[in-house]
């Protein structure tokens, strides 16, 4: 093991230490690569839900009566920190989730731009004075932060995910109990000590690791303390956590799946568009929410893109995050890499073209999947009607304009979309017609911590970073001032 990873575990195991000396029972976090044990961490369980809730409800006070600017300077500390241990960070990421080492020192920084996003945007979370219909009152509204805040979060952007809820909430004053994914909460975990190394105080992050996240849920999205849950994952599990949610009206933002279309027209830039559709489908081994699901192809220009795609798709190495020359790395665990498979193999019966099929490492019992390239692909199929979530492209053709808008909002989901045309009128025309929350228009990677992340139908409710992303934190109160 190298000093790298071990310096990241010790500043886990330190923390745990703290928080948890003597856990009654623990369980193995494994590295998705060669299936080893990283670490063992504690397998909580209710009573340590609502004891972490406590933590939370017993810190907000002294954490929401500091000012604006000195939340925003302990953020910006944490925002210094997390970046002065980039490399360690992005080690202990890889080995958890198995992205390749440069894509998880991207999402240390992605995750760090959020801190540093929400450390500025924490002074201002303006009220308003408006003029009064009465010569004696006043009318003032102000922003408070909304309390304890519940959060859960997905295992393919450990860190990221959990930065991007963590810097509001606590930019505004709110304390939080976390929930990470079962697989990969070892990032959380550096995360959360880093930011008691910045002077934000212990119990204003708790975090709650198990392997059974279903009854800590409950607690999390039901408790009478708890005043909002933020929730990062699945459509199904994003469903039952508003509804638990509802039972006592807690504010909910759910970011979830996605099916993202990759549209090229006939009037688009080849090679430009070739580069953006590898790079949003097979970061993170196609592991992500706003990957492309679905390619339409204009007819005109078909036999160009496939060819020049599947070319470069053919060059893409699979093995282990570590190596240098990975680029793309183990799907997270084994029921992945099955269902995967099973939609792969349900295409090919329905009578997609098997183009491409890479090779995986044979040498270790990690989770890899080929990186694989299905053309005559149709909408019959399921992987155009769910989250592929491996490296899988699966391209289709269209005609007309009008036709590809029709199938690509064809689905639930609406969260990312992309699509590659030159022409002023069809790129104004196609933007205000896809059905999605976030469109990529002659680009394949769209996130920031500037723009407001999320989807529409069933790809979440609200959004993640921008200039609106307090707002999911505070709660508006009217003061109306009589004299
Ligand atoms: N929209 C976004 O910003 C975004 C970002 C990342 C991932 N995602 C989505 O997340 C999914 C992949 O992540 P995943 O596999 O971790 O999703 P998941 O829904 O299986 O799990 C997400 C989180 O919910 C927890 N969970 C599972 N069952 C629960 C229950 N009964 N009660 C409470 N918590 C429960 C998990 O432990 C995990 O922490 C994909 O659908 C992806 O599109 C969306
Ligand atoms: O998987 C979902 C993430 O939100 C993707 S991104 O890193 O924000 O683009």
């Amino acid at each position: 093991m190298s000093d790298l990873l071990k310096d990241a575990l010790n500043l886990v195991q330190a923390y745990l230490h703290i928080k948890h000396p003597r856990p009654s029972t623990q369980y193995s976090i494994d590295n998705p690569a060669n299936v080893s044990t990283i670490l063992q961490v504690p397998d909580m369980d209710a009573h340590d839900a609502e004891h972490a809730i406590a933590q939370a409800t017993q810190t907000l006070p002294q954490w929401r009566s500091l000012t604006a600017r000195e939340r925003s300077k302990a953020l910006r500390r944490w925002h210094d920190l997390v970046l002065a241990h980039q490399e360690e960070l992005a080690l202990l990421l890889t080995t958890e989730q198995g992205k390749p080492l440069a894509e998880a020192r991207g999402e240390i920084a992605y995750g760090a731009s959020y801190i540093e996003w929400f450390a500025e945007e924490a002074v201002r979370a303006y009220g308003d004075v408006t003029p009064s219909n009465t010569g004696h009152t006043r009318l003032l509204t102000i922003k408070q932060p909304i309390g304890v805040v519940s959060i859960i979060t997905p295992w393919n952007f450990p860190n990221a995910m959990l930065a991007r809820k963590l810097a509001p909430a606590l930019a505004v004053g709110c304390t939080c109990v976390v929930k990470p994914a079962e697989d990969t909460p070892l990032s959380a975990l550096a995360l959360a000590a880093l930011a008691e190394q910045a002077g934000i105080p212990a119990g204003a992050i708790n975090i709650v690791t198990t392997s059974r996240p279903a009854p800590i849920g409950e607690v999390l999205c039901t408790h009478a303390q708890v005043r909002k849950v933020s929730f990062t994952g699945s459509t199904p599990i994003g469903k039952h956590i508003a509804h638990l949610a509802a039972s006592s009206v807690k504010r909910v933002s759910l970011e979830l799946g996605g099916n993202a279309p990759f549209i090229v027209f006939d009037d688009a830039d080849i090679p430009a568009a070739v580069q953006g559709a590898l790079a949003s489908k097979y970061r993170n081994a196609g592991q992500t929410c706003v990957c492309t699901n679905r390619f339409y192809i204009q007819e005109g220009i078909y036999d160009a893109f496939v060819a020049e795609y599947a070319r470069q798709v053919a060059l893409l190495k699979t093995g282990a995050g570590t190596e240098a020359d990975t680029q793309i790395g183990p799907l997270i665990n084994q029921a992945a890499c099955a269902k995967v498979d099973a939609l792969v193999k349900d295409a090919i019966r329905q009578g997609a073209k098997l183009t491409y099929q890479g090779a995986i490492p044979d040498d270790t019992q990690g989770h890899f999947y080929p990186v694989t390239l299905l053309t005559q692909v149709t909408e019959a199929m399921a992987l155009t009607q769910e989250e592929i979530f491996g490296p899988v492209s699966a391209l289709m053709t269209f005609k007309e304009e009008a036709e590809v808008i029709q199938r690509a909002n064809a689905t639930p989901y609406g969260l990312a979309a992309y699509f590659y045309a030159r022409d002023i009128g069809r790129i104004w025309r196609v933007a205000e017609a896809l059905d999605y929350g976030m469109i990529g228009i002659n680009e394949g990677i769209i996130s920031n911590a500037a723009i407001p992340f999320g989807g529409v139908k069933e790809s979440g409710l609200g959004r993640e970073g921008s200039r609106h992303g307090l707002d999911d934190y505070l709660e508006t109160k009217f003061l109306c001032m009589g004299f």
